[in-house]
């Protein structure tokens, strides 16, 4: 089939968590128009995708990319990486868990080189977003998450946190904010919020759905528009007149870059695609809060009503010289026994997890292609549990020796009956260890492989404007610009980057 070229002023690839925010604000002025070239389909409809307490039926099936991961000699190979194929991205099949990023996250990211991205000027981001972030509603908290939060707190002497989002916080326990309708549990992710008000009505607003961008089209080092294939076969150029806007996140837009001929200089000329403009840092730097889990069978069935089944949570800085919290747990009430069950461990009829994670990783990963065939997935290794000091690891270990104190304390120590994984007989630092590191899985946090970083520093990919190094009319936005990781779950962050690129793009109403 020939190719037919459509011409917008600007293109967003990926109409997922910040794609949605910049396609909505960008169409507010209805003299400029926008085209979203989005993988999945809409979600408009889709009970299975809006419904909250749905989210791990998504997950594996046909809307998920489900990446899977290279070997990991000092972790868990088995992890598969979830990305949603579908309008609103993981914002329509995450756990819509809603933490603004702390001051102390903003000071790091400006201490690597995002000049302007500070606290005090980000606060104004995060005012604007549409998504409605409330606490767990008094009826979807469980009575045994009740328990857990009042446990946490007296074993550990940590403050009850209501409203994460009211003020900064180094340590604490309660139920998160999600971005969600409690009286009916429905989504209120990045495309509910953002695009469903306004999709039907602005004609200078193109969704272009289950549409496959492949290729990036450069005149010189001026991105033009992108190279499209629709589900029927069809190819399209869509231009920009104005500028290209990646959006693809933390896997697909360095998989966007590197196919585009964009990325470090050996790995492309080793694939044969050719170079059109030398990045080193394209694929570096990925970034991701690992965690572990341990798993009760508790005396009988819980009570059935939750949010989506870990609602509350725990962070602790067992380092006062942090600046934020060192480690975070998920309270969840299910046995979330996927990764214990191949090691041997059963799944118990009725039980509860904590999973304790690291939010501040040390290990770095990498993304590179195996193919230049744009079809095959990118290797993703992360590295995990190989910094050098072992932080990692030992943060994990921590987390299950914390979490089993809060299993002693009432009131939840009387809901549970045994601990099933790791089992009590585990207790050395080297045996937690290597439970810790086989049963480990992912928050599905993955960012940080296009980083943003100053003008000296070689391995950034976008300027602080997130604008692509040495070349014009392409940004890039989407959890792939973090420079570090957020100590907090990073879909918020994820928002405001997407508030903060209309701004530098200087689009909006
Ligand atoms: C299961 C799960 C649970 C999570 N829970 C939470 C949570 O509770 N709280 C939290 O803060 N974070 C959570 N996260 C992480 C959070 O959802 C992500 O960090 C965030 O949504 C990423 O946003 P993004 O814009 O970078 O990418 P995405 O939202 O993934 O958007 C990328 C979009 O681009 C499209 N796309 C990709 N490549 C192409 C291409 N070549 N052509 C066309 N379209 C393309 C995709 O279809 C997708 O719609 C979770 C993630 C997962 C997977």
């Amino acid at each position: 089939m020939s190719e037919h070229t459509q011409v917008y002023d600007y293109v967003v690839i990926g109409g997922g968590t910040a794609g949605s925010v910049i396609a909505s604000r960008l169409t507010e002025n209805p003299d400029v128009t926008v085209a979203v070239v989005e993988g999945g389909p809409s979600d408009v409809g889709r009970d299975d995708v809006l419904t909250l307490r749905r989210w791990m039926g998504l997950l594996g099936g046909e809307l998920d990319y489900d990446y899977p991961t290279t070997e990991q000699p000092r972790g868990n190979s088995h992890i598969r990486h979830s990305r949603a194929r579908v309008l609103g991205g993981c914002s329509s099949h995450n756990t819509l868990i809603a933490f603004k990023p702390l001051p102390s996250d903003w000071a790091e990211w400006e201490a690597a080189g995002a000049e302007g991205w500070g606290a005090a000027l980000m606060e104004a981001y995060y005012a604007r977003l549409l998504n409605n972030v409330v606490p767990v509603d008094e009826k979807d908290r469980n009575a045994i998450a009740r328990d857990f939060v009042d446990a946490a707190q007296k074993a550990l002497g940590v403050p009850r946190i209501e409203g994460f989002n009211r003020a900064p916080f180094t340590e604490g326990a309660g139920f998160f904010d999600l971005a969600y309708h409690p009286e009916d549990n429905k989504r209120s992710s990045a495309s509910v919020a953002y695009l469903h008000p306004v999709m039907d009505e602005r004609p200078n607003l193109a969704l272009l759905l289950e549409t496959w961008a492949y290729k990036l089209e450069l005149d010189g080092t001026r991105a033009t528009g992108v190279h499209v294939r629709r589900k029927d076969g069809e190819e399209i150029l869509v231009r920009a007149r104005r500028e290209v806007v990646l959006c693809a996140g933390a896997v697909d837009s360095p998989r966007l870059l590197l196919h585009s001929g964009i990325g470090p200089r050996a790995d492309l000329e080793a694939l044969g695609i050719p170079v059109v403009h030398d990045l080193p840092g394209v694929g570096e730097n990925l970034l991701d809060h690992p965690e572990s889990v341990i798993v009760w069978e508790t005396e009988g069935p819980i009570p059935e009503n939750s949010a989506m089944d870990s609602d509350a949570g725990l962070f602790v800085r067992r380092d006062p010289g942090q600046p934020g919290p060192d480690l975070m747990f998920h309270f969840y009430q299910i046995p979330f026994t996927d990764n214990p069950e191949r090691l041997g461990y059963e799944r118990p009829p009725y039980g509860v997890s904590m999973t304790p994670n690291i939010p501040k990783p040390r290990s770095r990963g990498r993304l590179y292609l195996t193919s230049a065939d744009p079809a095959v997935k990118p290797a993703l290794d992360f590295r995990y549990f190989t910094d050098e000091d072992d932080y990692d690891a030992r943060t994990l270990v921590d987390g299950i020796r914390i979490a089993r104190e809060i299993a002693r304390t009432e009131p939840l120590a009387g809901w549970l009956r045994r601990e099933v994984a790791p089992g009590p007989h585990v207790t050395g630092d080297e045996e937690l260890s290597e439970y810790a590191r086989r049963v480990a899985h992912t928050v599905y946090h993955p960012a940080g492989t296009c980083r943003m970083g100053d003008a000296a520093d070689e391995l950034a990919v976008v300027d602080p404007e997130l604008r692509v190094r040495g070349l014009d009319g392409l940004r890039i936005a989407d959890a792939s610009v973090f420079p570090t990781m957020t100590a907090v779950n990073p879909m918020i962050g994820v928002l405001m980057v997407g508030e903060r690129a209309v701004d530098l793009i200087g689009g909006g109403a």
